[in-house]
């Protein structure tokens, strides 16, 4: 039977990181250790004040699951206990990398996907001017990049990147701080410019308006995407949506639901919050179901963890199992 260890830690990221939401300058994650016969399965997630979650609620709500688990309870019993968000992320992570462990059988093997391969990640430039974010795209010398985006003069940013990376692919995310009156003239901006996707342009609770709006970049779904429950209402309003395993509460269900939007004709994006290389790793294993990889959490950080995840330029390669899985 397993011992569960929860662990609160703060990793400091490079300088700071700025969306419309605001700046972060570190990542606070949970670490969560399933501890068995000499064997250790780890999980990490990110809870997000923008979903109601805490560092202390989420610790809180995965100690009260020591006893439980301490007497045998498994990775299906999760999804009746929380739900879909940061805690269940981060155990049901954790009960995977265990029973990869015990079975001697890599975790991709065990959810019935192919093996992950290298993949291309976004990385993220940070709000700011038209000037620094031109700059901060042209110095990163990456081959697709995320523009943050939400506020006055996107347009202006927006033409600015482009004129400074003629040869980059684009996706820029608004985090919800467009509005009725400026989705046309920003989407047309962005087709201007050859933007491959826009990411959560308005707020979750105005998504209706997207049904009936032209969308002449294809539109994607973050803020208003969590678990398989979420899905019905993307469909007609969205052409792709970002999973994470922190808004799915884990692989388990990021899984379900990658394979049902897929069925309902939608993209997939597999996406991150601010976190480590652990984090990162049991997301890599959906990269092959996914038009986007947007897994670039560790290079914002000025310290990962050991083992880390593998990233040459623009390419992250799938984890060891040292790591996870
Ligand atoms: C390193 C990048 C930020 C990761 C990824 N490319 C990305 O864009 N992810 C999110 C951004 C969410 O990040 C936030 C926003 C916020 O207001 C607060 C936080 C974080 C985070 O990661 N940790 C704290 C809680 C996206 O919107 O797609
Ligand atoms: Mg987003």
């Amino acid at each position: 039977m397993a011992q569960l260890v929860v662990t609160p830690e703060r990793f400091p990221i490079r300088g700071s990181f700025t969306i419309a939401r605001g700046s972060k300058s570190e990542a606070a994650v949970v670490l969560v250790e399933l501890h068995e016969d000499g064997l250790v399965g780890r999980g990490e997630c990110v809870p997000y004040a923008r979903y109601g979650e805490s560092v202390e609620d989420v610790a809180a709500a995965l100690t009260a699951l020591a006893a439980p688990v301490a007497a045998g309870m498994g990775r299906e019993k999760l999804s009746s206990l929380l739900p879909p968000g940061a805690a269940r992320n981060a155990i049901d992570c954790a009960f995977w990398d265990l029973e990869a462990k015990r079975t001697g059988t890599p975790a991709y093997e065990l959810a019935g996907l192919p093996a992950p391969q290298p993949a291309i990640t976004a990385f993220t430039i940070s709000l700011d001017t038209p000037e620094a974010m031109a700059e901060a795209a042209r110095a990163s010398g990456h081959e697709l990049l995320k523009l943050k985006l939400g506020t006055d003069g996107d347009p202006e940013r927006i033409a600015a990147v482009r004129a400074a990376t003629p040869g980059t692919r684009l996706i820029v995310d608004a985090n919800e701080g467009w509005t009725a009156a400026n989705l046309a003239s920003n989407l047309a901006a962005c087709a201007d410019a050859g933007i491959e996707l826009v990411e959560q342009p308005l707020p979750a609770a105005e998504d209706a308006l997207l049904a009936y709006t032209a969308r002449p970049v294809p539109v994607c779904a973050d803020e208003s995407a969590h678990g398989l429950d979420s899905l019905p209402q993307l469909v007609g309003r969205y052409d792709a949506l970002n999973i994470k395993l922190d808004k799915t509460g884990g692989l388990t269900e990021a899984l379900a639901l990658a394979r049902a939007a897929r069925a309902a004709g939608l993209d997939i994006m597999v996406g991150c919050m601010v976190a480590t290389s652990l984090a990162m790793a049991p997301a890599m294993l959906l990269a092959p179901l996914a038009r986007f990889v947007d897994l670039d959490g560790p290079l914002l950080l000025a310290r990962d963890r050991e083992p880390s995840l593998r990233y040459e330029g623009s390419v992250v390669y799938p984890p060891e199992p040292a790591l996870w899985g």
